[in-house]
C-alpha cells in the first residue's frame, strides 16, 4: 500500500488554514455589523453579494475551481456571516410553545440573536429536548406564560382550535401572542376571538420557509389581527431577529397562499401520482433515465410527499383552494389543446 498520510497531514494543514481564514471573515463581518446598526443600514446587501460573488467567480476560475462550487459555498458564507452581524437591541422574553420543526427552526435563530427563549408544551420531556440543544430552557405552559413577552404558537392548527389551549390562553393577558400556521382562516378567528375575551394583543405571521435551522434571511408574513394595535415592535422584533417583513391581511394571504401553496402543490401531486402511474403502465423507471430537471423535480416532490397532512390541511381550508384547482386544472388542458393545435398544423405543412 501507498502511504498517503503525508498527503493527509498536509491536507489537515490546509484545512486549519481554511478556518482561521473563515474565522477571520466572520470577525470582520461582526465589525461590518456593528457599523451598520450604527448608521441603521439593513444586514443584507445584495449588491455587494453579487459584488463578492463575481470576485469569488473569476478568481476560482483563475484556479480551475468550478464556478458551481463557488455557487454553492458562497450563500453558506454569506447566510452565517449574517447571522453573526444580527444584534438587537431589545432582547425579548421569547415563549415557544411546540418542539416540532418549525419551533425548532425559530428557536435555532432566536437563541441564536440573543433573545431569551423558553420552549413548552405539553410533553415537557421534548420541550426540554429541543431546549437543551440551543443552551436555552424549558418550562411548564403555565410559568412561562407568566415570564414570556412575546409567546410563539408553533403546534399544527388542529390542536390551537381543539381546546388544548383553553387553560393557557387566560394566562396569556397583556401579552403579545402569534401563531405560526399558514393556513389561516379558522385559525385566524379562533384566535383572535380568544384574544378578545382573554385580553391578549394577537398578531398572526406565517414565516415562508421551511423548517431549515437559522433560517436568516427568509421571509415572514405578519397578519395583524383586531387586537394588535400597533404591531411595529413586532415588525422590529421579526426584522432585528434576521428575517424580512411582509405586512399583509387574511385575504390577501389567503389569495397569495392559493398560489404559493396551492396551486404548486396541486400540480406537483398531481405530477408525482401521474409519474408513479404512467411509469407503471408503460414498464419504465424513469429514474434510471433522470435529468437535471427531473433530478430537481423528484427532490421537489419527495419533499411534497414528506409533508403530505400538511399539504392536504392547506388544500382543505384556503378559502380559493377549489377555485384555483379548477382554474389548473382548465389551464392544464388549454396547453394541452395548444400542443395538440400546434402538431397538426405541423402535420399539415
Ligand atoms: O459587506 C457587507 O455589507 C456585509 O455585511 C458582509 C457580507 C459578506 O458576508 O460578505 C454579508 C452580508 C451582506 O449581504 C453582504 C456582504
Amino acid at each position: 500500500m501507498t502511504d498517503i498520510s503525508w498527503v493527509r497531514e498536509e491536507i489537515d494543514k490546509v484545512d486549519e488554514q481554511i478556518l482561521s481564514l473563515i474565522s477571520l471573515r466572520f470577525k470582520l463581518v461582526g465589525e461590518v455589523g456593528k457599523i451598520k446598526q450604527k448608521d441603521g443600514r439593513t444586514i443584507t446587501d445584495k449588491r455587494r453579494e453579487n459584488e463578492v460573488m463575481e470576485k469569488w467567480i473569476s478568481r476560482a476560475r483563475g484556479l480551475g475551481i468550478p464556478e458551481s462550487f463557488v455557487k454553492s459555498i458562497l450563500p453558506l458564507i454569506f447566510s452565517y456571516s449574517k447571522m453573526l452581524e444580527l444584534n438587537p437591541d431589545e432582547k425579548r422574553r421569547v415563549v415557544i410553545l411546540g418542539y416540532g420543526g418549525m419551533a425548532r427552526s425559530l428557536t435555532s435563530l432566536l437563541s441564536l440573536v440573543g433573545h431569551e427563549v423558553v420552549i413548552t408544551g405539553r410533553n415537557l420531556q421534548r420541550a426540554s429536548n429541543l431546549a437543551s440543544e440551543f443552551r436555552t430552557v424549558s418550562m411548564n405552559m403555565k410559568d412561562a406564560l407568566k415570564w414570556g413577552e412575546f409567546i410563539i404558537v408553533a403546534i399544527p392548527p388542529a390542536a390551537i382550535v381543539s381546546g388544548f389551549l383553553d387553560n393557557v390562553l387566560p394566562l396569556a393577558r397583556g401579552k403579545t401572542l402569534m401563531d405560526i400556521s399558514s393556513s389561516k382562516n379558522y385559525v385566524f378567528s379562533f384566535l383572535e376571538k380568544a384574544s378578545v375575551e382573554n385580553g391578549f394583543r394577537f398578531v398572526s405571521t406565517h414565516p415562508l420557509f421551511g423548517p431549515s435551522l437559522y433560517p436568516v434571511g427568509e421571509k415572514i408574513a405578519i397578519i395583524p389581527s383586531s387586537t394588535s394595535t400597533n404591531i411595529n415592535d413586532v415588525i422590529e422584533f421579526w426584522r432585528k431577529s434576521g428575517l424580512s417583513v411582509i405586512e399583509t391581511d387574511p385575504d390577501s394571504h389567503e389569495k397569495a397562499m392559493s398560489i404559493v401553496q396551492v396551486l404548486v402543490h396541486f400540480y406537483m401531486m398531481g405530477l408525482s401520482k401521474a409519474i408513479d402511474e404512467i411509469s407503471s403502465e408503460m414498464g419504465v423507471n424513469p429514474s434510471d433515465f433522470e435529468t437535471t430537471n427531473f433530478r430537481e423535480v423528484s427532490k421537489s416532490l419527495q419533499r411534497v410527499n414528506y409533508l403530505k397532512d400538511v399539504i392536504m390541511e392547506i388544500q382543505e381550508n384556503n378559502p380559493y383552494s377549489r377555485q384555483v384547482r379548477e382554474a389548473g386544472i382548465d389551464t392544464l388542458k388549454r396547453v394541452n389543446e395548444e400542443i395538440n393545435l400546434k402538431k397538426g398544423k405541423e402535420n399539415k405543412t
